[in-house]
């Protein structure tokens, strides 16, 4: 994670970049940006691309890990460290989370880093798994998730963790929780974020069936909140994000944590027992086999 903070994440501002003085009403005060002029340096290895503009309080993370933004373990260590320096940064009020991939969001996380490696190493992966959702689902600013391309599992549960979901209205993208169908079990908070987002009846069936949706169906279950045309999806974004910013941040900001807190209380009460729970079973050599049998599948082009 050091390595990660010290290689620094790509962050592009535009707009006011120092003093603050736009956008940030309901008492909140001008600032110097956190990011400093060194951390706007760019990596080449950035696998996150944050733009802040700081005339609006608004920040954009754009995926960008080719080729289809799967989460391995620095891509998740530099979404939670980036997503840390937005929340420090007071002159960013709300985050539009995107792929800057065609026709995806996320293939979700990365099933190299569940398959054939070490103990230490799943551990590792399944903490900065939940560092990810931990800070996302509790995130104190707005977050929006501007769905341009297929989502299944990882990619959905960032999707559910965000505060509102706009998805490309394109027949041919799925999102959903399909964490069965890799012969794997999603584990129970994010089965609490998903029955927290569509309800319990369609969650028992979601899971087990391990469904992907298409965008009209998503829309109907609820599990987006509203489908645009493609070209129009980060303008509606923007657009809506605007009228969340009209909301006074700290009524809006305890609201969220009244309806999310409980919910990842759960988890932080019993992380490290998640943490067992995952190394063993992902380590069993039945799962690995499935895991193995998805892979080979998704290399024959038949999943
Ligand atoms: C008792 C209870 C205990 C609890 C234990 C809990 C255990 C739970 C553990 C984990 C939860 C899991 C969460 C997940 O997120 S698992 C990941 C699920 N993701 C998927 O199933 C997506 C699979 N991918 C696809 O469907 C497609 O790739 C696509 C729709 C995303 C994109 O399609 P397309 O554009 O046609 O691209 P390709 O299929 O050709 O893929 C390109 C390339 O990328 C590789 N790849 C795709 N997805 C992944 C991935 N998630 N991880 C790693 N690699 C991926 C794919 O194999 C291709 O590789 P190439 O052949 O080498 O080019």
């Amino acid at each position: 994670m050091a390595a990660v903070l010290r290689r620094g994440i790509k962050f592009i501002s535009f707009g006011s970049s120092q003093v603050f003085s736009g956008g940030c009403k309901h008492g909140k005060t001008s600032t110097l940006s956190s990011f400093s002029s060194s951390n706007r340096n760019s990596s080449s290895s950035s696998k996150i691309k944050v733009d802040l503009d700081s005339s609006t309080g608004i920040a954009v993370m754009k995926f960008q890990n080719p080729p289809v933004n799967s989460m391995n373990l620095e891509f998740l260590t530099e979404f939670s460290i980036g997503l840390e320096k937005l929340e420090l940064d007071k002159s960013c009020r709300g985050v539009i989370l995107t792929s800057a991939q065609p026709k995806i969001f996320s293939a979700g996380l990365d099933i190299l880093d569940m398959y054939g490696k070490t103990p230490e190493h799943y551990e590792e992966f399944w903490r900065a798994v939940q560092d990810m959702w931990l800070k996302l689902y509790g995130y104190s600013k707005i977050t929006i998730a501007a769905i341009n391309g297929s989502s299944p599992a990882g990619g959905c549960l960032v999707s559910m963790a965000s505060d509102y979901r706009i998805m490309a209205d394109n027949p041919r993208y799925r999102i959903g929780l399909n964490e069965t169908q890799l012969g794997i079990v999603a584990p129970f908070w994010f089965k609490d974020t998903m029955v927290n987002t569509v309800g319990h009846r369609t969650t028992e069936l979601s899971l087990q069936f391990g469904l992907m949706y298409s965008p009209s169906d998503a829309l109907k279950i609820g599990l987006v909140d509203q489908l645009v045309p493609e070209e129009n999806i980060l303008s509606t974004a923007t657009e809506t994000m605007t009228k969340w910013l009209d909301i006074p941040d700290h009524a809006r900001e305890i609201s969220k944590s009244m309806l999310r807190k409980p919910t990842v209380d759960r988890l932080l009460a019993s992380r490290d027992a998640d943490i067992k729970n995952f190394v063993s079973f992902i380590a069993k050599d039945s799962i690995q086999k499935s895991l193995g049998l998805y892979l080979t599948m998704l290399k024959q082009r038949k999943v």
